[in-house]
């Protein structure tokens, strides 16, 4: 079998306070697949994703990126090969100017110079902020920020792409505009999302994690057409939406 990009193996995890949050979740993602990480409140879905690049450790199982243990010793690799775009694009943003947000990650992995710069255009080429490179991000859009906040990521050229709600706040013409990027993009994309309609867009195959197990795994349009998965696990879809149109 060719290598994951993302293999996750029995991953159970509490919390300080004795809380178990994940209970044994195993799934792989293969390289250049889109893929949604759906759940009610409280499923584990964060807990999940801040295991992906040892954010939270200390659990039992195992988590491979690209063939590569999350563990200590690989920290440094594993950081750069996971990409996460937080919710909140403040938290991701703290430069003076756009462009050197974006370089920030490749700088401090010792890019210089022409190389540096050209890997900060090309990042923000592809969500289409080129122009932008000399605002200070306190002064874009939100929907702005979120684009600058995915580039600073791609600028690190990550094996996987783990976007969290990333059409939350977004006007209806940011989220399409956030989507068609997406798609164009030819990388490994995990999305954690409560927005049904923006992952079958998106995703062609969703995880269903509930009460910190995997409930299901498949096509998204197919368990969004299950109305009793749906419905057993809290997950909504708008009022009138057909998932199989
Ligand atoms: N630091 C913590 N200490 C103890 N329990 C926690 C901690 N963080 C989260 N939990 C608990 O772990 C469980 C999973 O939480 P998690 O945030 O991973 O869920 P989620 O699926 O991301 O939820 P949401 O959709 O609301 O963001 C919840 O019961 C939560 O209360």
């Amino acid at each position: 079998m060719t290598e994951a990009s993302l293999e996750v193996s029995g991953l159970a995890f509490a919390y300080p306070d004795g809380h178990q949050a994940l209970f044994g979740v195993d799934f792989r993602i293969e390289r250049g697949e889109r893929v949604a990480l759906l759940g009610p409140n409280g499923a584990g879905k964060t807990t999940l994703v801040l295991h992906l690049n040892g954010i939270l450790d200390g659990g039992t199982g195992s988590v491979r990126v690209a063939g590569l243990p999350v563990d200590r010793a690989h920290m440094a690799e594993i950081r750069r090969k996971v990409g996460i775009v937080f919710q909140d694009p403040d938290d991701q943003l703290f430069m003076p100017t756009v462009r050197e947000d974006v370089a920030f990650g490749p700088a401090a992995a010792g890019l210089k110079g022409a190389e540096l710069q050209a890997r900060v255009e090309r990042a923000l080429e592809r969500v289409g902020m080129a122009e932008f490179q000399d605002r200070p991000p306190h002064h874009l859009s939100f929907g702005q920020r979120r684009r600058v906040a995915v580039a600073t990521v791609l600028a690190m050229e990550p094996e996987i792409l783990v976007l969290d709600e990333p059409s939350s706040n977004l006007d209806p013409a940011s989220r399409r505009e956030l989507a068609d990027i997406l798609r164009s993009l030819d990388v490994t994309v995990l999305m954690v999302t409560h927005d049904l309609p923006y992952a079958l867009e998106l995703c062609p195959r969703s995880l269903v994690l509930s009460e910190g197990v995997i409930a299901a795994d498949g096509k998204t349009a197919e368990l969004l057409a299950n109305d009793e998965l749906m419905r057993t696990h809290r997950l909504e879809l708008p009022f009138g939406f057909d998932p199989s149109r």
